[in-house]
């Protein structure tokens, strides 16, 4: 048996992980830290980027305790897209908290380019629909509002990054500046078509070149770990976005393979094939992988609240005392018809885009209690869902490209099996879970297994990939319509449209 293994980072919303899999593919080893969450104002969220680096190395020395290093072939990281920083080269030191892809300080700043009509040409050039879910707005925000810190990203001093970019400095005692496809591909300063960093849009926001990291393939050596780290130097060969990697993890290597991942958010992915694909349904383009300098591409559907509304029943209204407790709750419910619960916490994602839409709980009744509230809340990612779906399908058809036949899942929702079987039932498609949830760790293994030599194509990571449980969809077809239905009207309510 192959003694190789390799350590994986997956840099959550919520929490850090680290995760050791065999030369088979397999997670043998698992730590994870809570990330702590920062609200500094109103639809403002960062996270603090030493906390970021310090539970990314507890974890991997977690995970390494008792393992004979000189057996790690390689490093991945996987990781929350969007998110920015930026940090001084020459101390290693952010210069404000990391500002979180939920953040929506921006909005403003959206609503004004959209006003002066460049959504569209930034739609073109990036794939991406302008909206402060994205990094470039948010480094704009730094750069001109903290002091100093303009003059110094001209000079050279700033390097900006994502969550995979800071890891990676860190990791290598600050030798590598460097990033891949799929994260780049998430800043809306990447051209989709090129892969390079678009010039005209770095104008745009005004960001300084010298503060970008170089652009990589997702799988290759981007460096070595600072040998003090783990007592040995570690080669990092793999990283890609959470959502791409969740993708490669659950073998989505053919055009029209779908993914959904429900963990904080839902992020739905379609692979689309090496053409950069164009939603005309107010989806996003997106990179999926960059391999041997060959991209490959995929349209996103991107909801911004998903297990973050359960957490929202937990630590906001108390009615259930961990995540886990919301399935039994949601069993009780009795018929409540009609009451939908839209969580547009922080506005609406794919494909409303609407940043100033906010959560309401629409058809309460006396019969309405604590269970029909919390069945209503895990119907609204169902119900979400579909909504991705629809669109996909209609860009799919454009393309003539089949609809979706299942929909394969993971994330810490998935967990629950009735959720699984309400979204089955909810959007008619069947729901598969595979044996292996954490398919985002996974994924980024695949990325660095291949640069290893230990897996050696894509066709032999599909072969791994095993389904756990099967979902069949069982509601009427007429029936879920009529809910859907429901749902629509609720969404246009909060929406005042
Ligand atoms: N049994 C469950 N039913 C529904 N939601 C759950 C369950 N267990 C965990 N969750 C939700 O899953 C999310 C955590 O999933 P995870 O994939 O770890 O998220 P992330 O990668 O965004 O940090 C949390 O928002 C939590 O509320
Ligand atoms: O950390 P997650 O799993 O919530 O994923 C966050 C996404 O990457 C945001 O685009």
């Amino acid at each position: 048996m192959d003694p190789r293994i390799l350590l994986i980072i997956d840099q959550g919303t919520t929490s850090t992980r680290a995760v050791i899999f065999d030369a088979a593919g397999m997670p043998q080893a698992f730590h994870a830290i809570d990330l702590g969450q920062i609200y500094p104002a109103n639809g403002w969220v960062e996270h603090d980027p030493e906390e970021i680096w310090s539970a990314t190395l507890a974890c991997c020395r977690e995970v390494l305790r008792g393992v004979d290093v000189s057996t790690v072939a390689g490093l991945g990281i996987t990781n929350q897209r969007e998110t920015t920083l930026v940090w001084d080269r020459r101390t290693g030191k952010a210069v404000h908290n990391a500002i979180v892809w939920q953040d929506r300080r921006t909005s403003e700043r959206c609503r004004a380019l959209h006003s002066a009509g460049i959504g569209g040409e930034i739609t073109a050039r990036t794939g991406l629909l302008l909206d402060p879910y994205f990094s470039a707005t948010k480094l704009e925000w730094l750069l001109e509002t903290l002091p100093g810190v303009r003059s110094e990203a001209e000079q050279g001093h700033l390097a900006f990054g994502t969550v995979d970019s800071w890891l990676l400095w860190k990791l290598t005692g600050g030798k590598v500046h460097a990033t891949d496809a799929t994260n780049a591909s998430r800043t809306m300063l990447l051209n989709l078509k090129s892969l390079a960093w678009d010039q005209d849009l770095l104008m745009l926001f005004n960001i300084p070149r010298a503060m970008l990291p170089e652009v990589c393939d997702s799988a290759g050596l981007f460096g070595w770990t600072a040998p003090d780290l783990f007592g040995r130097a570690l080669p990092i060969l793999g990283v890609a976005g959470d959502q791409q990697a969740a993708a490669i993890g659950q073998a989505c290597f053919n055009p029209g393979d779908v993914k959904s991942t429900y963990g904080t958010g839902c992020f739905a992915l379609v692979h689309t094939g090496p053409v950069p694909p164009v939603s005309q349904n107010r989806l996003l383009a997106t990179c999926a992988s960059r391999l041997h300098g060959k991209p490959q591409y995929a349209i996103e559907g991107s909801i911004f609240v998903a297990g973050a509304v359960v957490q929202w029943l937990r630590d906001s209204l108390g009615i259930i005392g961990q995540a886990g407790e919301i399935e039994a709750l949601a069993q009780k419910a009795g018929d409540a018809d009609g009451l939908y619960f839209v969580p547009a916490f922080t506005g609406l994602g794919a494909p409303y885009w609407d940043p100033d839409a906010r959560g309401a709980i629409l058809g309460l009744t006396r019969d309405a209690g604590a269970a029909e509230i919390a069945r209503a809340a895990l119907d609204a990612v169902c119900f979400e869902t579909r909504d991705l779906l629809e669109a996909m399908a209609k860009d799919m058809a454009s393309v003539r490209m089949g609809a979706p036949k299942a929909l394969k899942v993971d994330g810490g929702m998935v967990r629950n099996d009735w959720f699984c079987q309400r979204l089955a039932d909810l959007t008619g498609l069947p729901v598969e879970r595979p044996q292996v949830t954490e398919t985002t760790a996974m994924g980024a293994a695949y990325l660095a297994g291949l640069a290893a030599g230990i897996f050696q194509d894509t066709a032999d990571i599909a072969g791994r990939w095993k389904l756990e449980r099967r979902f069949e969809p069982t509601l009427p077809e007429a029936c879920r319509d009529v809910l859907y239905q429901g749902w629509s009207a609720a969404v246009a309510r909060v929406r005042g449209v």
